[in-house]
């Protein structure tokens, strides 16, 4: 059975469509890489997956998340959801993060809100050590009493993913998630997911606009361009032999890149 099935998406607004005919399965453990320029509906369709359109954006078609469709479920009924079975990583980290709030806090707070019961303030600070150690933060006693603008970048992008992880999601969805990074902080934070992924057993959508970095972490990559799928298919296929003239385009540019850098061209 899938986690993810989506079905014949549309996303419009009231005046333009903005994703169309979308269809995306993604099985427990699976990897899945979502890759298309800029504007073309990547976002979109991840937050569709999890209800989490603006007001004024509907979607059609069926978005089903573990068992449940995700098209005209109530909030309350997706609020069960997420964090749960699907959780988000975004670009950003300082847009998850409160920065007005010390790191351990707002780990604490996912950890929180899905405890079955009341926890006690030492379980708590416990499990929020805990989920520092998993994505590998240093000196975690530290960072835990930091604000996040105390921090660096990677080391914020790491506390995003902690509070992705605190719910045991099924799903992580990770919205381009080494973009505003260096280069070498983006390999760790990639390494790092790679790591979590496999170690957890949880699927992974990675959205991207950059095939390189897709290539290193899925196993399947769909390919979108003005809000439609264009291509789709195994990494080494993709790569290998692209069909459609954009899928062309994105790995002609991946190999001048790394011909530029000295790599094989
Ligand atoms: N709230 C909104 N209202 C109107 N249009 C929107 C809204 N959100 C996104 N769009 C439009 O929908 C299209 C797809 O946006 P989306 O954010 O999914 O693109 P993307 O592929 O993720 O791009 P990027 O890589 O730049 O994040 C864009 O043309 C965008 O301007």
């Amino acid at each position: 059975m899938s986690l993810l099935t989506i079905e014949n998406l549309s996303i419009a607004t009231s005046q333009t469509t903005l994703v169309s005919g979308v269809n995306l399965t993604i099985a427990p453990g699976e990897r899945v890489g979502l890759i298309g320029e800029s504007g073309s509906g990547k976002s979109l369709t991840a937050m569709a997956a999890t209800g989490l359109l603006a007001p004024g954006i509907t979607a059609k078609g069926s978005v089903i998340l573990g068992d449940t469709q995700v098209i005209g479920a109530s909030e309350r009924k997706l609020n069960t959801l997420r964090g749960r079975v699907a959780a988000f990583v975004f670009q950003e980290p300082l847009t998850a993060l409160d920065p007005l709030m010390r790191v351990d806090r707002q780990i604490a707070e996912p950890i929180q809100r899905h405890a079955p019961h009341r926890l006690s303030r030492d379980a708590v600070h416990a499990a929020v050590l805990k989920l520092m150690h998993d994505v590998a933060l240093p000196d975690p006693e530290r960072i835990a009493r930091a604000y996040p603008h105390e921090i660096s970048g990677g080391q914020r992008q790491r506390i995003a993913i902690a509070m992705a992880l605190a719910c045991e999601p099924q799903l992580l969805i990770a919205d381009e998630p080494t973009t505003a990074l260096d280069v070498t902080t983006q390999a760790e934070i990639l390494a790092l997911l790679d790591r979590l992924v496999r170690e957890r057993n949880m699927a992974l959508l990675f959205i991207s606009h950059d095939l390189p970095v897709v290539a290193t972490i899925v196993d399947r990559v769909v390919v979108l361009r003005h809000g439609e799928i264009v291509e789709a298919g195994p990494i080494a296929s993709v790569f290998g032999a692209p069909q459609h003239d954009y899928t062309k385009s994105l790995v002609s540019a991946a190999h001048a890149f790394d011909a530029a850098l000295g790599g094989t061209p």
